[in-house]
């Protein structure tokens, strides 16, 4: 009532307070009677439904929003993130009520340094930023990528403890190519065609330039960029920017500490990894990323040829089947892994060999798919991967949505067998096995990775990221599931478990900056604290420094 009365509200709410607990347990009632209600509706509809209610109380709550969203990460992650946000950004333009976050359009060139200061907040810490040109696996959705920054920066204040006044989702609308889209006169953004080349490029050099200016400390991520851009904006900013593009490096992150998980599901040493055969089906940011770290990976390890000749343990395949070396005018990031002609390079295969030729022949550890093509490990590759030389065959169908999934687990564990590992992009629920064994559905997401990496670079305050704390994140992902998870088919921890992961991959990202000399500290605690912690000390430091939402007085009560 203090309170009331000092902010001269007295009188304009009932006239009962009510507590934190209370309203907090009012919505979770609310949300469940909305589920009890929309039993039987089509999916869409609920999962709409349900990221209406979430999203009504994120503008009107924010506080009670994200503690409802750190208790109950798991139920709600796959509506404010992977896959409802997929719906909700095809559908923007009618669910559009209220803005949220930037719009940096080709229409605002020579304004942005001006603009920027337009965002009301004096202080910006993460930056999620798209240019809507390649929106999970659902294409160019122009300005109705928006959903995706705002989404990836909700991970961001649940599992990073990022402060939410800090936060901002930014959309660069250069056009869009989607014919629907330019033809909807309901359409937010700008209706012409993309900017392409030299044009492009200024509007995200004049973008990058804004930000620096205001907020020299603030780390960008970028988020859903068509392949060329995604490639040709992480060259070209690395190195002056505190930046990195996550479908490229974070994806490569997660994934790399999938394929360690399925060597040690094995029984193998993890120095076997360079042993692995790894069928890749989609070329594109996130499947070169991928590949990149992988290589990188193997060729750290004991005993491989350090220049990495002669050594290609992958196959890779695009929409033209499998990439050989006589592919004309491949981009020069996947010819890297073009197979060769020589016995034991090609198998018997020939260059576009469909994706069934090629399980049949090199009988993969492996297949990972990141093609944005549901459905594509079917009854046919899936049953040949049964054939695979390993005792654990590992499939991960990282695609997303649910929707673009390459395979479900139902069809893994029906075809593959019951030994079989898998990971989806989305979630899946576990499935129940013959001798009431479980099926674990793992989640391949690089949910599990940016939160870190992000806090990890702010609070290092290193000026760019490198692959060096890149590669710890990832290690540290890697060794956070135990022996005995392994063994069950568990290679991904609970997303439950998000803040207390996302705390030691932060550590691991500023310890690595720490011994690469870059962290130059933040705020009070300046490179020689840094440099003084212990691990163990630069996990609780992390974990202190991650806000959690509680209500704080206004006024002191008298
Ligand atoms: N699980 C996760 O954490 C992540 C998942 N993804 C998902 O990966 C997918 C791809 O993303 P990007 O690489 O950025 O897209 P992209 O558009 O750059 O690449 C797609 C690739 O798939 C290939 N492809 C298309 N049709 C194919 C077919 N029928 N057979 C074989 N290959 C085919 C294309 O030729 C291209 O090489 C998306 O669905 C995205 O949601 C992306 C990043 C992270
Ligand atoms: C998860 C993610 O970043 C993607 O599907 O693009
Ligand atoms: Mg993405």
């Amino acid at each position: 009532m203090t309170e009331r009365d000092r902010l001269g509200l007295r009188g304009l709410l009932p006239p009962r307070v009510m507590s934190f607990e209370q309203q907090y347990d009012r919505f979770i009632k609310s949300f469940r009677s909305l589920e009890h209600n929309t039993r039987g509706e089509p999916d869409t509809i609920v999962a709409l439904a349900k990221w209406r209610i979430l999203n009504r109380l994120h503008d009107r709550n924010e506080t009670l929003y994200y503690r409802v969203l750190i208790d109950n990460i798991k139920d709600f992650a796959p509506i404010i993130y992977t896959p409802t946000v997929g719906l909700v950004c095809e559908n923007y333009s009618g669910l559009f009520r209220r803005p949220r976050g930037m719009y940096f359009s080709a229409k605002d060139k020579g304004e942005m340094m001006s603009m920027i200061y337009n965002w009301p907040a004096e202080k910006v810490d993460m930056i999620v930023v798209t240019d809507g040109s390649r929106i999970l696996g659902l294409g160019d959705l122009g300005v109705q990528g928006i959903g995706i920054p705002i989404g990836k920066l909700d991970v961001y204040v649940a599992a990073a403890g990022i402060n939410p006044q800090k936060v901002l989702p930014i959309m660069l609308d250069v056009g869009t190519n989607n014919a629907k889209l330019l033809e909807d006169k309901l359409y937010l953004g700008l209706r012409q065609p993309r900017l392409e080349g030299e044009e492009y490029l200024s509007v995200v050099d004049e973008f990058m330039e804004a930000i620096h200016a205001r907020w020299p400390k603030a780390v960008i991520q970028f988020e859903d960029f068509q392949m060329k851009w995604a490639f040709e904006t992480l060259q070209r900013y690395r190195n002056r920017f505190c930046m990195f593009n996550d479908d490229v490096q974070g994806t490569a992150g997660v994934a790399l500490a999938g394929l360690l998980g399925a060597v040690r599901a094995q029984g193998r040493p993890l120095t076997d990894f360079t042993k692995q055969k790894i069928v890749v089906v989609g070329a594109g940011s996130a499947g070169i990323g991928v590949l990149n770290m992988a290589k990188q990976a193997m060729l750290r390890m004991p005993g491989i040829n350090r220049s990495g000749e002669g050594h290609n343990q992958f196959w890779v395949l695009d929409k033209d089947g499998l990439i050989t070396k006589v592919r004309n005018g491949l981009d020069p990031a996947v010819a890297r892994f073009a197979r060769g002609f020589g016995p034991d390079e090609i198998r018997d295969l020939h260059e576009g060999a469909s994706l069934v030729e090629v399980v049949k022949k090199v009988k993969p550890h492996v297949l990972l798919g990141l093609s944005g093509v549901g459905g594509i490990f079917n009854e046919e590759v899936l049953k040949a991967m049964k054939e695979s030389d390993s005792p654990r065959p590992a499939i991960f169908a990282m695609s997303n949505p649910t929707s673009k999934a390459e395979c479900t687990p139902e069809d893994v564990f029906k075809y593959v067998g019951e030994n079989a590992i898998f990971a989806s992009g989305s979630p899946f629920s576990n499935v129940t096995l013959g001798n009431g064994r479980k099926g674990y559905a793992n989640q391949a997401n690089n949910m599990y990775l940016f939160p870190g990496i992000g806090l990890g670079a702010l609070l290092s305050g290193a000026r760019h990221i490198t692959d060096g704390m890149l590669q710890s994140a990832a290690e540290c992902l890697a060794s956070y599931i135990t022996e005995d998870e392994i063994r069950r088919g568990i290679i991904f921890p609970s997303i439950s478990s998000i803040r207390h992961i996302t705390a030691r991959v932060g550590a691991a990202v500023v310890r690595a900056a720490v011994d690469e000399d870059l962290a130059e500290g933040r705020c009070d605690v300046d490179a020689r604290d840094l440099k003084s912690m212990t691990e163990s000390d630069t996990v609780d430091y992390v974990a202190r420094k991650m806000w959690y939402p509680i209500y704080s007085p206004l006024v002191n009560d008298k």
